[in-house]
């Protein structure tokens, strides 16, 4: 495959599909020519019975868009997706092979809307006989043996996170202080649709929790639950398995509460005098803080910097008693929304660049 190369660099496109919306950007080297973000109704989204099926729904509305902004696509170098629930594997680039496209159409860890980014990249980069990436997937595992041990024989912990934006916001917060990520110590915690917090042990993300199944609870996930009422709730028949799956991740945390997954209207129920609403949003920022503190003791308190990240960073309301809370242990650096297709682009440009090599999924 060729590599090709503008005379005023590389032209990468990055996909980043989320639930609800798909993110895109166009980079020519490290600059910006277009970055969009288009959003999915629940009924558009609806004739697709896999998220997986979206995958060509999702990349026409980018081909239509690049048209409409007057960018040929035959003139990328690469094309670049979020990385799903792959097998457990090190921060970095990433080729897409055979193997990886295969397993995303599998989702044998599960349905994700970032599985689409690998299929979306590959389908694309086929096509124009470019090579397709993906940067720091969910699945990003840096775990030491000791953070894997669950305490039941049967379970071993998982390391599956916002592995992008939080290596990001913490190479960011290490870079802005004149530090290197592979020289600091840091906790990020990613605030958004799902939380995650984790430790970054000289640039190793050693341990993580994600309210996906553990920790703080989320806009839509519920994090860490008791877990004999759980099991009593899994045999009630109430619900199927795919229903506790959901509320697990989907209609869980404030949607459970409120049936809505932004943090603004509940804010507003909170504000007209709403105690429940006051209550619950009081409980996030406490869980986030909890979460923290336990990171922190992962690195016996020798922490440089804690960063918060994702879109609830932007609440006062949340962002200021997690502080509130965590700042004695250490200096607190905010970087609100996310760094995602930056992120995904550089990772690529560092590659193309030849300054780092690309991995090969396995
Ligand atoms: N200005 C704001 N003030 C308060 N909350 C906000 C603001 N902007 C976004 N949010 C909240 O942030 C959450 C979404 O965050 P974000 O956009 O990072 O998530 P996502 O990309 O949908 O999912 P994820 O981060 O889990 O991949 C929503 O609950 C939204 O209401
Ligand atoms: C699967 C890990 C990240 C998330 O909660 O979305």
């Amino acid at each position: 495959m060729q590599k090709k190369v503008q005379s005023d660099g590389f032209m990468v496109l990055a996909i980043n599909p989320g639930a609800t919306s798909t993110k895109f950007a166009v980079y020519r080297g490290e600059t910006v020519l277009l970055k969009q973000a288009m959003e999915h109704s629940v009924q558009e989204l609806k004739p697709f019975a896999q998220i997986i099926d979206q995958h060509r729904y999702r990349l026409a509305l980018i081909l239509q868009a690049l048209d409409q902004a007057g960018i040929d696509r035959r003139q990328l170098s690469a094309v670049v997706g979020r990385g799903g629930l792959l097998k457990p594997l090190l921060g970095g680039t990433y080729r897409v092979n055979a193997q990886m496209a295969a397993d995303m159409q599998l989702a044998a860890l599960g349905q994700h809307a970032s599985n689409l980014g690998a299929v979306m990249a590959d389908d694309l980069a086929a096509e124009l006989g470019i090579p397709a990436f993906i940067v720091d997937p969910v699945s990003v595992d840096e775990y030491e043996p000791v953070a894997r041990v669950s305490g039941l024989a049967d379970l071993e912990r998982v390391s599956l996170s916002h592995a992008l934006n939080m290596k990001a916001v913490a190479r960011k917060a290490a870079k802005d202080h004149g530090r290197r990520y592979d020289e600091v110590n840091l906790i990020a915690a990613h605030l958004g649709s799902g939380v995650s917090v984790s430790v970054h042990r000289r640039g190793r993300m050693v341990d993580t929790s994600s309210s996906r199944d553990e920790g703080a609870f989320s806009p839509d996930r519920c994090g860490s639950l008791s877990g004999f009422s759980l099991v009593d709730l899994c045999f009630s028949g109430k619900y199927t398995y795919q229903e506790m799956r959901q509320k697990m991740m989907g209609t869980g945390g404030l949607f459970s509460y409120f049936g809505t997954r932004d943090v603004r209207e509940v804010e507003k129920l909170a504000q007209s005098g709403n105690q429940k609403a006051a209550l619950v949003l009081e409980a996030l920022p406490y869980q986030v803080a909890k979460d923290i503190g336990a990171m922190a003791a992962v690195l016996a308190g020798q922490v440089d910097w804690i960063v918060l990240t994702g879109g609830m960073a932007y609440s006062h309301r949340i962002i200021d008693d997690v502080i509130r809370r965590v700042e004695f242990i250490a200096p607190v650096v905010v970087l609100p929304g996310e760094e995602e297709l930056e992120s995904l682009a550089f990772g690529v440009l560092r590659v193309l660049q030849g300054e780092e090599e690309a991995r090969e999924y396995l």
